[in-house]
């Protein structure tokens, strides 16, 4: 990968440089200046277009990239690349796969803070986040390596010394699009389980964050990877239409919003493509009196303002029991007040830049709102200018913690993707059980309760799909993850995503003569 850093010039990412790259990558000087589009191996421009974007850094408002986006040409290249590549690929036995995997997973290991450096420039999340992220990358694909080596079918015994067996087979070339929240961890959170179940996969990211797919890219080549399995096409919603429409596509997993989902779903329908859809989500988190009063602060802290709340499962809508409403919501106010927000890249801020001008003036739009339409805001909701004057251009906001929120409410009822926690009071379990499950979401909710048997009967009336008591936001890769009504279907991570990247096939053999109706 060229870098240019600053006036400094050109860079090469190669191991002896790359302390000196991490260095030298600060606020405010980097650039990506080779092409984003990654191909048999390789960075390549893409040979035709469906127009231009451009890459922002949300810390200072600056470009970092200005690329092409990919046109039906390169879309069907990308997918032939990966059509042979897949056919050595999906030959390799479970272990053979495991091996190229855990060598990924070391070498993403060993350059986290590089990766967690890119990702932090190009999203604005924080260092610390980033880091974070990385780990759970990394993780996934030591997880699925893991599972590639112990794939296998079942034998069935039949009459007469007849028998059965299954194959779990892979797809072959599986899409993937994602958002810009997550950059390098929604397209490991895909790929890992899709390569080890010996599928090759065209991964287009979103046009907001095009850069730290291809640090992937270039670890899955070095790791071992056949040239061509894993591409990277870089482009809008066009090129995402070329690839759901591609006649050798098997499959498409995306992670982005509920309109967007339902396309991506509508066009799959067409080719009869099966389909994992990550999307929305307005979840609850329900807080009990008897809760640990710190934890369930921390939890309501961790479930609104990670990643300056562009969060999918953020559990946004916080259900507070009457007795301690006013207790919990000045210790929420304190710790959020207290929360460093500033250049994402030093190393004691924790909340970073909003990913980009109009999405932050929506989330500004929806304080305005709530504040019309009776909310009062007990901190932030504001627009922040740090004095760092290279951050000026930022898209930085304070957090914002709303109360005398109604279920009606725009702030309640709709997703913000932004610093904004709701909270709400609620006096019986019954009452908040209806209230929570009130929504088209169903992504995640959380409980905060000391009462064992009340945080399970709870969680089993709860319509979401990734549950957590006594915590929030937490991302072990052995869980499954996703959503329940209009937050999608399918899932990831855990034993159960080889399912969605897998067909199986049954085999029936005949011992005997065949009994013939003829
Ligand atoms: N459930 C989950 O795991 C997550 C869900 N999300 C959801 O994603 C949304 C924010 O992400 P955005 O990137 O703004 O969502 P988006 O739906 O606008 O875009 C997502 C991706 O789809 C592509 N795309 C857009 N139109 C397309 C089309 N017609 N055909 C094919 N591809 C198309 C975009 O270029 C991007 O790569 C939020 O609603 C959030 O809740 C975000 C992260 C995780
Ligand atoms: C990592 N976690 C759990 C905070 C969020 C993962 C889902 C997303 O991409 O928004």
């Amino acid at each position: 990968m060229f870098l240019r850093a600053g006036p400094a010039g050109l860079f090469r990412l190669r191991h002896a440089l790359r302390p000196v790259l991490v260095a030298a990558m600060s606020t405010g000087t980097f650039i990506v200046s080779q092409p984003l589009n990654y191909r048999g191996g390789a960075r390549v421009d893409p040979v035709d277009t469906s127009g231009t974007e451009k890459a922002f850094e949300p810390a200072t408002g600056r470009v970092i990239a200005t690329f092409t986006c990919s046109g039906e040409k390169e879309v069907n290249l990308a997918v032939q690349d990966a059509k042979a590549a897949f056919k050595i690929w999906s030959q390799k036995s479970g272990m053979e796969r495991c091996r190229i995997l855990l060598e990924a997973a070391r070498i993403i290991r060993d350059r986290k803070d590089e990766i967690a450096t890119v990702e932090t420039i190009n999203n604005g999340k924080s260092i610390f986040e980033a880091r974070w992220d990385i780990d759970t990358s990394w993780q996934c694909l030591e997880y699925y390596a893991g599972l590639a080596g112990s794939m296998a079918g079942e034998h069935i015994q039949l009459p007469g010394g007849s028998f059965g067996y299954t194959r779990r087979e892979p797809l072959g070339v599986c899409v993937g699009i994602g958002a810009w929240n997550y950059p390098f961890q929604i397209v490991c959170w895909k790929s890992a389980p899709a390569l080890a179940c010996g599928n090759a996969m065209v991964f287009k990211p979103s046009p907001f964050t095009p850069v730290s797919t291809l640090l992937l890219a270039e670890v899955y080549t070095e790791a071992g990877v056949p040239p061509g399995l894993f591409n990277v096409v870089q482009g809008g919603a066009a090129t995402g239409q070329f690839l759901c429409q591609h006649r050798d596509v098997a499959k498409v997993s995306f992670t982005g919003s509920v309109p967007t989902g339902s396309k991506i779903m509508e066009m799959s329908a067409k080719g009869i493509k099966p389909v994992t859809l990550e999307l929305g989500g307005k979840s609850p988190l329900i807080i009990f009196s008897d809760c640990d009063m710190k934890n369930a602060v921390k939890g309501a802290l961790m479930a609104n303002f990670l990643t300056q709340g562009e969060v999918c499962c953020n559990g946004t809508r916080v259900f507070v029991q009457k007795e301690i409403l006013d207790q919990f919501s000045e210790e929420v106010v304190k710790q959020t007040q207290r929360i460093k927000i500033g250049d994402p890249l030093l190393e004691d801020t924790r909340m970073g830049p909003l990913i980009n001008r109009p999405h932050l003036e929506r989330v500004l739009g929806f304080v305005k709102v709530a504040k019309e339409q009776g909310a009062k805001v007990l901190c932030g909701g504001d627009l922040y200018v740090p004095e760092d004057p290279k951050l000026k251009d930022g898209y930085y906001m304070r957090p914002c913690v709303l109360t005398n929120c109604r279920d009606d409410m725009t702030c309640v009822k709709e997703e913000i993707f932004g610093p904004v926690m709701s909270i709400l009071s609620f006096d019986t379990e019954a009452e908040v059980l209806e209230r929570a499950n009130d929504t088209t979401f169903g992504l995640a909710a959380g409980v905060f309760t000391r009462d064992i048997q009340r945080a399970h009967r709870v969680v089993a009336e709860l319509q979401a799909g990734m549950c957590f008591i006594n915590n929030y936001n937490v991302s072990p890769v052995e869980l499954p993850f996703g959503g329940y009504k209009k937050s999608g279907f399918g899932r990831e991570n855990g034993r159960v995503t080889i399912e969605y990247y897998s067909q199986l096939k049954t085999v029936c053999v005949e011992m005997g003569d065949v009994e013939s109706a003829f």
